[in-house]
């Protein structure tokens, strides 16, 4: 098994537990009430713009071309792409990406943030890899499974779904678990470890992200 396989392999049950979490449920069947969709994607514009940061702290600490084109793209994708459904959402309910400067995070989005943060400040490009990526992937895992569903064909959030679950998604997932082996290949048994603890705690952040999603 490859690093990433095994790293995956242990935080499935997590992942599993985001697909089962009633604010997903309730995407998939098209019956979440707009106002809580609201308050996700306001969350959600303000954790992104964070998750963007990390990309550049990972860009000014690449020593190769690759490696800055491969984050390069990722800043790009959260920034254009994921902005398309998330902007027009944003659109929908009279704001703006500025409007969302002056919103405080809940504070589950908080740790989260502060999380990744600490890793850029802190870490290196692995570190900051293993920070980041359950973020894309899980996604992709979630709503995967999610598209499958009969349920969700007539959801009114299937866009949203779609952006997720779309085969140049999956494409570019597979793309970050390969450039991810490539890094951590070679790491001590030691510093693997430390890497998929990592990988685990941001998996258990966007668990909590779904259900404070819910909550508020
Ligand atoms: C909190 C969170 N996690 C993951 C994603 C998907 N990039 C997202 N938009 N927001």
């Amino acid at each position: 098994m490859t690093f990433m396989e095994e790293t995956l392999a242990q935080v499935l049950p997590i992942w599993d537990r985001c697909v089962e979490a009633p604010f997903v449920q309730e995407v998939k069947k098209g019956t979440l009430p707009m106002e809580k969709f609201k308050h996700y994607m306001i969350q959600d514009s303000i954790y992104l713009k964070y998750y963007a940061r990390v990309y550049g702290k990972a860009i000014y600490h690449s020593s190769t071309l690759k490696d800055i084109q491969m984050f390069y793209s990722a800043l790009c994708f959260v920034t254009d792409t994921e902005s398309a459904v998330r902007l027009s959402y944003l659109n929908r309910f009279g704001l703006t990406d500025s409007d969302i400067e002056d919103i405080e995070p809940f504070p589950e989005n908080k740790n989260y943030i502060d999380f990744m943060m600490d890793i850029a400040d802190n870490g290196d490009i692995c570190e900051m890899l293993m920070a980041v990526l359950p973020c894309m992937l899980s996604y992709n895992y979630i709503f995967r499974k999610i598209a499958a569903e009969p349920e969700s064909k007539g959801s009114i959030y299937r866009d949203f779904i779609e952006d997720y679950a779309n085969e140049r998604y999956v494409a570019s997932c597979r793309l970050w678990s390969d450039f991810a082996d490539e890094k951590c290949a070679a790491l001590s048994d030691d510093r693997k470890k430390k890497l998929a603890a990592i990988f685990e705690k941001a998996s258990l952040l966007e668990l909590d992200f779904w259900n404070m999603s819910y909550k508020e």
